[in-house]
C-alpha cells in the first residue's frame, strides 16, 4: 500500500530511509530547516554533506515548510538529533500533529529532562501512536541496499505490523516488538559504549578490552532498562546487543570514530567537529549518568565515560580505576 510519509530531518540516516521508503512505493517528503539545502537536494539528487555515494530517487520532495510537509502525512519519521526533537515538534501547528503515527529513528535521551523520545512525543503532540525503529543499521550500508535487519517497537501490534509492511524490503528485514522502552534505551545507550570502544582502540588497547566493554556494556544497559520498566529479553535482540556490536566495531560508526579521536588526544568538541555528523553518545552520557544516579543503578562504564567527557579525566587512569573496583561475582544483572 502506498503511504504518505514525512521525514523530519535528512542527514545520513534520513537520506537512506527516504530512499528505501521511496523504493517501496511510498510518497516521501523530507523536511529540512535550510531552504537552500532543499533547493540543492531537489536539483542535484545527492546529499553531498551527509551521504554522498547515494543517488536520491527523483520522486522524493525536499521542503523547508514544516506544516506543509506534515499536514497530509499518515506517518512522521523522526531523524533529527535527539536534543533537537522537541524544538522541531514545537514548530508544527497543533492541528497537524494530531492522530499521526510517529516513528522515531533517532537514538538518544534528552539532557536536562531525561526524557526518552517517546516522552517528548507524548508531551509535544496529541493522540499520536508512537513507535521506535532501531537496530544495527548504518546509513552508509542501507543506502547501498546491503542486507540489514532492524526492529520496530510499538505497544499497538497492528501499528507495528503496518510499519513493518511499510519499511520491509528485500534488503531491509523488519521485526516487531512491543517493548518500546527497551528498544529506545538499547539504541540510546549503545552510543556511550561505542564512544568507550573507540577511546579504548584510540589509546592502543586491544580486542580483549573492547570485548569486555561490549559485554559489560550490555549488562549496564539492561540494568538501567529493567529499572525503567523494559523487558530484559529486548537487550538480547537487534536493538540491544545487535546494535551494540555494529556500533562498537564498524568503520562507519560516528560514535566509535569520535571516541577513537578522543583516545588519540582530541578534545570532545574537536572530535565532534571532525566527525561532522551528530555524535549522540556525548549528550546521552550526561543523561544516562543522571538517570543512573536518580534511579540508583550501578553503571560503572557510564560513570567512567562521564568522568572522561565532563571532567577531562585521564583515560588510562580511568580504565585503571574501572579494573580495580571491588571484586565481584559475574552476575548478569
Ligand atoms: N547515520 C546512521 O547510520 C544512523 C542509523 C540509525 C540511527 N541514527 C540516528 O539518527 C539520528 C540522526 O542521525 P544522522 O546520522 O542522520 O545525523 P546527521 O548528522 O547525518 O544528520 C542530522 C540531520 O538533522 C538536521 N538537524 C540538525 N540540527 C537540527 C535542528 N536544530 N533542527 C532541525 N534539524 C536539525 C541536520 O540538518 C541533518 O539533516 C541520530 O539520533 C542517530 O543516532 C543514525
Ligand atoms: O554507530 P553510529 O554511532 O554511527 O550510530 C549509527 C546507528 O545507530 C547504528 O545502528
Amino acid at each position: 500500500m502506498n503511504r504518505k510519509i514525512t521525514l523530519l530531518g535528512g542527514g545520513s540516516w534520513g537520506t537512506a530511509l527516504a530512499k528505501l521508503l521511496s523504493e517501496n512505493g511510498h510518497q516521501v517528503t523530507v523536511w529540512l530547516r535550510d531552504e537552500n539545502q532543499c533547493i540543492e537536494l531537489n536539483r542535484e539528487r545527492v546529499n553531498k554533506k551527509y551521504l554522498p555515494k547515494i543517488q536520491i530517487p527523483d520522486n522524493i520532495i525536499f521542503t523547508s515548510n514544516i506544516n506543509g510537509a506534515v499536514k497530509d502525512a499518515e506517518m512522521l519519521l523522526i531523524v533529527t538529533p535527539t536534543q533537537k526533537i522537541r524544538s522541531v515538534l514545537k514548530q508544527i501547528d497543533t492541528e497537524h500533529k494530531k492522530d499521526k503515527i510517529i516513528i522515531n529513528a533517532s537514538k538518544g535521551i534528552e539532557i536536562g529532562t531525561l526524557c526518552l523520545v517517546s516522552d517528548i512525543v507524548k508531551e509535544e503532540t496529541t493522540d499520536c501512536t508512537f513507535a521506535v525503529l532501531s537496530g544495527p543499521s548504518h546509513a552508509e550500508e542501507v543506502g547501498l541496499s546491503l542486507p540489514t535487519a532492524i526492529t520496530v517497537a510499538c505497544d499497538d501490534k497492528k501499528i507495528s505490523e503496518k510499519i513493518q509492511d511499510t519499511f520491509m524490503s528485500s534488503y531491509f528485514r523488519v521485526y516487531t516488538n512491543e517493548d518500546v522502552i527497551g528498544a529506545e534505551l538499547g539504541g540510546a545507550l549503545k552510543n556511550i559504549i561505542a564512544l568507550g570502544a573507540g577511546i579504548s582502540d584510540g589509546i592502543g588497547y586491544g580486542d580483549n578490552a573492547k570485548a569486555a566493554l561490549i559485554n559489560r556494556g550490555i549488562v549496564e544497559i539492561a540494568r538501567l532498562g529493567i529499572a525503567m520498566g523494559a523487558d530484559v529479553h529486548t537487550f538480547y535482540g537487534l536493538t540491544g546487543i545487535g546494535d551494540l556490536i555494529v556500533t562498537c566495531t564498524s568503520k562507519h560508526s560516528r560514535n566509535y570514530n569520535a571516541g577513537n579521536l578522543i583516545g588519540q588526544g582530541l578534545k570532545k568538541d574537536e572530535a565532534i567537529k571532525k566527525i561532522g555528523m551528530v555524535v549522540e553518545g556525548i549528550p546521552t552520557t550526561y543523561a544516562a549518568y543522571e538517570l543512573s544516579k536518580k534511579l540508583d543503578v550501578d553503571m560503572p562504564i557510564v560513570g567512567a565515560m562521564y568522568d572522561v567527557l565532563e571532567n577531562d579525566a585521564d583515560v588510562k587512569e580511568t580504565v585503571n580505576k574501572l579494573m580495580l573496583r571491588d571484586k565481584k561475582d559475574e552476575k548478569m544483572l
